[in-house]
């Protein structure tokens, strides 16, 4: 039986910065993967969204933008966009795989079963490993109603040939928005199904609010309190139905309504390891399972943060400092930023308005008034910062349509005092940018 330091089943995020440690030592790693190479990141999520987030902006940004000197709205080419996403895609898949094997690391494909505390099986075959890491992320949630075959997910929406006419977007949370703010922009007419009152949920509501209102104005139409009760095929088209009797025809169905931890075939209840269904694998403070030498990370572990890809870097890190330099402490995050990728933007880091307590005061920020946000058309742009009573930032909260970019500067300053310190100190920063005004704000 071959033999590793590590065993990790699942090739995305969680797996690939684990292997960037290792590669610093002589440990030997397998990584094992049942589908496609380098994770749900890379291949259907974050970054082939923000390919065609890319393409998408210009065309925003003309549209809000035309009669204010710009003359027209850019046109998407959805079938030229897509093409030559294939084409970018179908190199990285060729390189993906080659690019994480070396003397070190070996990769099979197939579908590990851990069958005892240091081993996995991949078809008939067992491996030993000193330490084994699921690492298996998420798949997406099914709706459970009659016809719920019909609808896709992200899984294959990004390699749509066909722009539809109309789709219905059922889901309310990021994957529903960002793919239902590409499409309107691309020139379907796009219909979003929530069964609740709120859509995205950790996010400033009040910016979310905003943000609903920006897409509605543009053309999305977004029911809330709406749970879908059936999909069915016509001849060229699909129906759905709501619970309330509503019904919509269209030409895609995409089923956005959450994603669900990868726990099912793994072999973990035959050894007694411990997962929920909905939040993953349980985990202590060194995600170890409650077999010592198996450890679970990234959005299939029940860490307590949020499914982001740094989240389950943060993971795979900690696991390497845990095992190879007998790290003591337990796992701490850094507060972690996140941002939608709608047009506008909302992005958050630490806590919001919401969740302040006793004596923590919120300074707002109209950026929409400054000559940027102006030249822009990004009239709605706004800021909130969140300080404790000590004058620490504790969180901050935009909507822009940079707000992704933007929440990064906030995120070093988390816990920090005094940021107008930092502010006074940092005079250099590039001017005309949000970075600058940060002086303005915290004085
Ligand atoms: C549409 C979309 C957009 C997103 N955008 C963002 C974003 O902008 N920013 C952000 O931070 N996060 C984003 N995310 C979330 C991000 O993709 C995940 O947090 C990240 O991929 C988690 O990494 P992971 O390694 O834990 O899991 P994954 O990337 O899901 O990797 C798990 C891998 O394990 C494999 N696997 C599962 N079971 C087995 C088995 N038994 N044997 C072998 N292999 C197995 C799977 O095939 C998969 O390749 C997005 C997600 C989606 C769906
Ligand atoms: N920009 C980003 O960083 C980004 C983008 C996409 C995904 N992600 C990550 O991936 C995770 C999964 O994203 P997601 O959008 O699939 O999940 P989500 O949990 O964010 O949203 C799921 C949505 O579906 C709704 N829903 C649940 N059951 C439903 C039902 N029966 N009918 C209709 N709607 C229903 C929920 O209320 C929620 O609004 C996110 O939580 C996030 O951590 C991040």
């Amino acid at each position: 039986m071959k033999k590793y330091d590590y065993i990790i089943i699942g090739s995305g995020p969680a797996a690939n910065h684990l292997l960037f440690k290792l590669a610093r030592t002589d440990r030997t790693a397998l990584v094992i993967e049942n589908n496609l190479w380098g994770g749900t990141c890379p291949n259907t999520g974050c970054q082939p969204k923000i390919f065609l987030e890319g393409a998408v902006r210009p065309v925003l940004n003309t549209y809000y933008l035309t009669g204010k000197g710009v003359k027209a709205a850019a046109q998407l080419d959805w079938r030229t966009l897509i093409k030559r996403k294939k084409e970018i895609w179908a190199e990285f898949r060729a390189e993906e795989r080659s690019s994480i094997e070396s003397d070190q690391v070996d990769t099979v494909f197939g579908s590990g079963v851990i069958t005892g505390p240091h081993t996995v099986q991949v078809a008939d075959q067992e491996y030993e490993g000193k330490n084994i890491v699921i690492a298996t992320g998420l798949l997406p949630h099914h709706l459970e109603v009659p016809g719920s075959e019909y609808a896709i997910t992200n899984d294959e929406f990004f390699d749509l040939d066909e722009l539809p006419k109309k789709a219905v977007v059922i889901g309310g949370g990021y994957v529903a928005l960002e793919l239902a703010t590409i499409l309107q922009a691309a020139g379907s007419e796009v219909t979003v199904l929530q069964h609740s009152e709120k859509l995205l949920r950790p996010f400033d509501q009040e910016y979310v609010e905003k943000l609903t209102e920006i897409m509605e104005e543009r053309g999305i139409v977004i029911h809330l309190n709406t749970p879908v009760k059936a999909i069915a095929k016509n001849s060229a088209t699909y129906e759905v139905t709501a619970e309330n009797g509503q019904k919509f025809e269209t030409d895609l169905v995409i089923d956005a309504s959450g994603r669900r931890p990868n726990v099912n075939g793994l072999g973990l209840k035959k050894l007694g390891i411990k997962f929920d269904p909905v939040k993953g694998v349980a985990v202590n403070e060194h995600l170890q399972t409650n077999v010592p030498s198996i450890f679970a990370a990234g959005d299939v572990a029940d860490n307590g943060q949020m499914n982001l890809t740094p989240v389950a870097w943060v993971d795979s890190y900690h696991i390497y400092d845990f095992v190879e330099n007998g790290l003591t402490e337990g796992i701490k995050y850094p507060a972690v930023a996140t941002s939608t990728f709608t047009y506008p933007q909302v992005a958050q880091v630490g806590k919001r308005e919401s969740e302040m307590a006793e004596g923590d005061t919120v300074r707002r920020m109209k950026l929409g008034s400054t000559f940027a946000a102006l030249g822009e058309g990004d009239e709605e742009a706004e800021l909130k910062v969140i300080f404790n009573k000590d004058g620490e930032v504790v969180g901050a909260s935009e909507i822009s349509i940079n707000a992704g970019e933007d929440i990064n500067l906030f995120a070093p300053l988390i816990g920090k005092k005094d940021p107008a310190e930092f502010a006074m100190n940092n005079l250099g920063f590039a001017f005309p940018t949000l970075a600058n005004k940060l002086d303005v704000l915290f004085r």
